[in-house]
């Protein structure tokens, strides 16, 4: 099974879903255990994985269906507390096949090393180190075998000043290209390796040695065309492309938006085990990059008046390193994907970013965001006013026939069955 369109998946049993999964990415018997158990590690291993480990938190795990990226089929994991936004997802991704999915492309992944060198003549010192950048990158890859081998690494050193109330500094970036890791932990080790070589080249002090999460060396970016018809029309497409507006052109309205796009961006890097602070670091970064904070995505309307969106922003993701090849389940998230490449990952997540967007602006330009999402959130609400899983459909079925979904409402009507 190769197609990722599969209608009415959310009607299938838990069962029939998992078994719909393994069949797509060839999943082991063990994986698909991993994905039956209870969110995958042990209390021993969340010991090894933070400190003052008291317990471990689930949360739930989705999967968006419908997303053609680039011409490959991929059924989405998405791990997020947050309900519609799976079903928003696979939305999305549904009306974008029409026009042939999402083109995503993901640069070089090339993370930012910084350090930070006090006490020198900027000026006379950048020649100076500028000249020694063949030694500094080849003491930086001597920290790293596999991206040696892998013929990446340190690639380039560059120089640049900034002035502070204590006085100007110069900061020494290297560009490190980190191959299919996230690269925090081996552009920092590099960076603490080579200060010292930088130290003695300047005759100044190296203060910080550290990765910058801005990855501006690292966009994913991406496109899709959705069909006027099929989000509602063209007063629909016309809405959306206000709404749109209103987000370019007000922060306000600006910092939701973007949080609609994290919605997607976020749940599918949790259920891979990303770094998920740094992701969103860097996204409001860029988002405010020309001097005001705008919308990480643009759109317009085609000659056929169908609506095209667009995403560009950094993406720091691995698919080694990290907690990606200790969590059971994130592997299998990984195994689902069936990603190659932690470029390709990045085009994933972008494209649930651009979906997830395009189905909240849809919902917000058409019959408001309550609809779809208060009819998703009902079970939660159900669930908080006490109502066992055995009448929650009972008590949702009535709540949703009077318009009335509170937690009060749900608790009047468990008393009266
Ligand atoms: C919720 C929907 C998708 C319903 O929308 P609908 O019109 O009932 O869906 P449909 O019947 O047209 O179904 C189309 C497809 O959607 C999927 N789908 C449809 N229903 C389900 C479901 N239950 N479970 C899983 N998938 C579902 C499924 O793929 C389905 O295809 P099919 O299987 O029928 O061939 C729609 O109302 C929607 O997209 N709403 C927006 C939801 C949203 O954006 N949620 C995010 C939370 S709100 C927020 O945090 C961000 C925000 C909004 O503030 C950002 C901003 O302001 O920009
Ligand atoms: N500011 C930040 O964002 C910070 C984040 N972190 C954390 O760092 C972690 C990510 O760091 P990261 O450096 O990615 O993780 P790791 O150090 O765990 O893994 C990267 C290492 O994996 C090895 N490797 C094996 N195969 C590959 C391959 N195909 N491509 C690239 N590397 C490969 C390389 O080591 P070798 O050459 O030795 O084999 C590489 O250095 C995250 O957990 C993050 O939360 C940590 C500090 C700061």
């Amino acid at each position: 099974m190769t197609d990722s369109s599969i209608s009415k998946f959310h009607e299938k049993t838990r069962d029939e879903k998992i078994k719909t999964l393994e069949s797509f990415s060839n999943l082991s018997k063990e994986e698909v255990e991993i994905l039956k158990g209870n969110g995958g590690i042990t209390f021993d291993q969340a010991n090894t994985m933070v400190e003052n480990a008291v317990g471990i938190v689930s949360f739930p795990l989705g999967i968006a269906t419908n997303f053609k990226i680039n011409g490959n089929d991929y059924l989405v994991p998405m791990v997020i507390e947050e309900p519609s936004v799976i079903a928003a997802a696979s939305k999305a991704a549904k009306i974008a096949r029409k026009h042939g999915g999402f083109t995503m492309e993901a640069d070089e992944s090339y993370s930012i090393g910084q350090i930070q060198i006090v006490d020198v003549d900027v000026k006379s010192v950048t020649r100076k180190i500028l000249a020694k950048s063949d030694d500094i990158i080849t003491l930086a890859n001597s920290k790293s075998n596999t991206l040696s081998k892998m013929g990446k690494g340190a690639k380039q050193v560059l120089c640049k000043e900034i002035s502070t109330r204590s006085g100007p500094m110069l900061v020494v970036e290297i560009l490190i290209d980190v191959g299919d890791a996230m690269g925090a932990n081996v552009t920092n080790t590099m960076c603490e390796a080579v200060a010292p070589m930088i130290e003695e080249i300047t005759g100044g002090r190296a203060v910080l040695k550290i990765l910058s999460n801005y990855s501006t060396r690292r966009l994913v970016r991406g496109r899709a065309t959705f069909d006027k018809e099929e989000l509602g029309g063209s007063n629909v497409v016309d809405n959306i492309i206000l709404a749109y507006e209103f987000a370019a052109n007000d922060p306000y309205r600006a910092v939701t938006h973007n949080k609609g796009i994290m919605n997607g961006i976020i749940a599918v890097a949790n259920s891979t085990g990303q770094d998920t602070r740094a992701i969103e670091a860097a996204a409001h970064a860029y988002a405010s990059k020309d001097g005001h904070y705008t919308s990480l995505t643009k759109w317009k309307k085609d000659r056929d008046g169908n609506l095209v969106g667009e995403i560009e922003m950094p993406m720091s993701v691995g698919i080694v390193g990290g907690i990606i090849n200790i969590h059971p389940v994130m592997k299998t998230c990984l195994k689902i994907l069936g990603v190659k490449s932690a470029r390709e990952l990045s085009c994933i997540i972008g494209a649930a970013g651009l979906a997830q967007n395009l189905s909240a602006m849809r919902a917000l330009a058409s019959e408001g965001i309550q609809k779809g999402h208060m009819k998703l959130h009902a079970k939660n609400i159900a669930a908080s006013a006490g109502v066992p899983p055995e009448k929650i459909a009972q008590v949702i079925a009535q709540m949703t026939k009077e318009g009335n979904i509170s937690v009060t409402r749900a608790r009047e009507i468990l008393e009266n069955l």
